[in-house]
């Protein structure tokens, strides 16, 4: 008997995350994105309508509120994105037995553990980005029970705005930086996540064709990052040294990458001074291997360099 094609929707295709999610799904059945012109997430309604038209397997929300320092000002907005919308959207997903693929964020803890978090450390939020995504793993927990939450940090991807392009722009117009360096933890490319997202979502629909996904399959709160790990400073000074090895003219060599405390960079929202996340969960359970987070790092400052010549 032939098995029929799953459908996956994708929220938030044009993020950093769902750009790489409409690649990394593409060979496990019609693959379904929207952005906010198509879909606004915070539209309930909408969101819930078009899961009950497209009836998908498989909801993978990439869509969320990551203005960091802009959320300490715009808290209801936050909150309206990164955990009501959520909420309803686990509610839509419940309704047509999808399992819901949802990504939350190291700033859940206050960063004062002196080593990785785990899945089951107590989270502790400095800031309201930070509460407003453990509101949304909270009510998907709560909601539904067929769920990955994939935790991850530092995302970063040729698509998108992120640190390694702010560095790269800042290094272009700047003799000198100053960065943090008393903030650690790891930058995991988009393409990784998706990629590992997508290693699991087939595996869920083996299980599911073998009869056996709504009884045994691992559905739940997992971390998601490469390995190894870093500061923000030695990230910079990685970037830049990548980007002038690739070719690209920047004023601020690696050296002139200065090392500041966080109290020499002000800003609206406090961050956590320990951002590691073990991920040995994810790679015990699921069979799979995350390379360290130099090797996209270095990847993708080439593809960037080679975009700008
Ligand atoms: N970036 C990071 O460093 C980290 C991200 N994460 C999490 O990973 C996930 C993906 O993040 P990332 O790809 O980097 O984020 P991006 O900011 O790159 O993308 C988020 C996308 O969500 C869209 N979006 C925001 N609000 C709405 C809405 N109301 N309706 C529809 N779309 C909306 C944005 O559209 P628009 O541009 O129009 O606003 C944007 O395309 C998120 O859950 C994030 O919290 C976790 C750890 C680190
Ligand atoms: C631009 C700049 C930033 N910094 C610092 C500020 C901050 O502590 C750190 C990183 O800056 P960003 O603005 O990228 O930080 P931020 O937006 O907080 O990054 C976070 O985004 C959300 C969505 C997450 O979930 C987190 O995992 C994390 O990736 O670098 C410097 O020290 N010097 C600089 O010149
Ligand atoms: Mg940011």
């Amino acid at each position: 008997m032939a098995l029929e094609s799953p459908t996956l929707l994708v929220i938030g295709q044009k993020g950093q995350l769902g750009f790489e999610l409409m690649r990394a799904l593409q060979p496990l059945g019609q693959v379904v994105g929207v952005d906010r012109s198509t879909c606004d997430l915070a539209d309930a309604a909408a969101v819930d309508n078009l899961v009950a038209t497209l009836r998908p397997d498989v909801i993978v929300n990439a869509a969320a509120y990551t203005a960091v320092d802009k959320a300490e000002s715009d808290q209801d907005k936050a909150y309206l994105v990164n955990a009501n919308a959520v909420k309803a959207l686990a509610q839509s997903a419940a309704k047509v037995g999808a399992l819901l693929v949802h990504y939350s964020t190291d700033y859940v803890f206050d960063g004062s553990k002196a080593s990785a978090y785990t899945e089951d450390d107590a989270t502790s939020p400095v800031n309201v980005y930070g509460a407003s995504k453990l509101a949304g793993e909270q009510a998907i927990a709560a909601e539904l029970r067929e769920h990955l939450i994939f935790r991850t940090t530092w995302v970063f991807g040729a698509h998108g705005g992120n640190f390694a392009k702010t560095m790269l722009k800042l290094a272009g117009a700047r003799e000198s930086l100053n960065v943090i360096a008393d903030q650690h933890g790891v930058p995991t490319s988009a393409a990784l996540i998706a990629d590992v997202s997508a290693h699991i979502v087939a595996q869920y629909f083996a299980a599911r064709n073998a009869g056996t996904a709504s009884g045994t399959f691992p559905f739940g709160l997992y971390n998601l990052t490469a390995k190894g790990e870093t500061t923000w400073h030695a990230y910079a000074s990685k970037v830049i040294a990548e980007g002038i090895a690739a070719g690209l003219e920047l004023k601020a060599a690696p050296e002139r990458v200065h090392p500041i405390p966080t109290s020499d960079y002000p800003t609206p929202a406090k961050r956590p001074h320990n951002s590691r996340l073990s991920c040995d969960k994810l790679e015990s359970t699921f069979g799979i291997r995350l390379p360290d987070w130099t090797v996209h790092v270095e990847s993708t400052v080439k593809l960037l360099a080679e975009l700008k010549q």
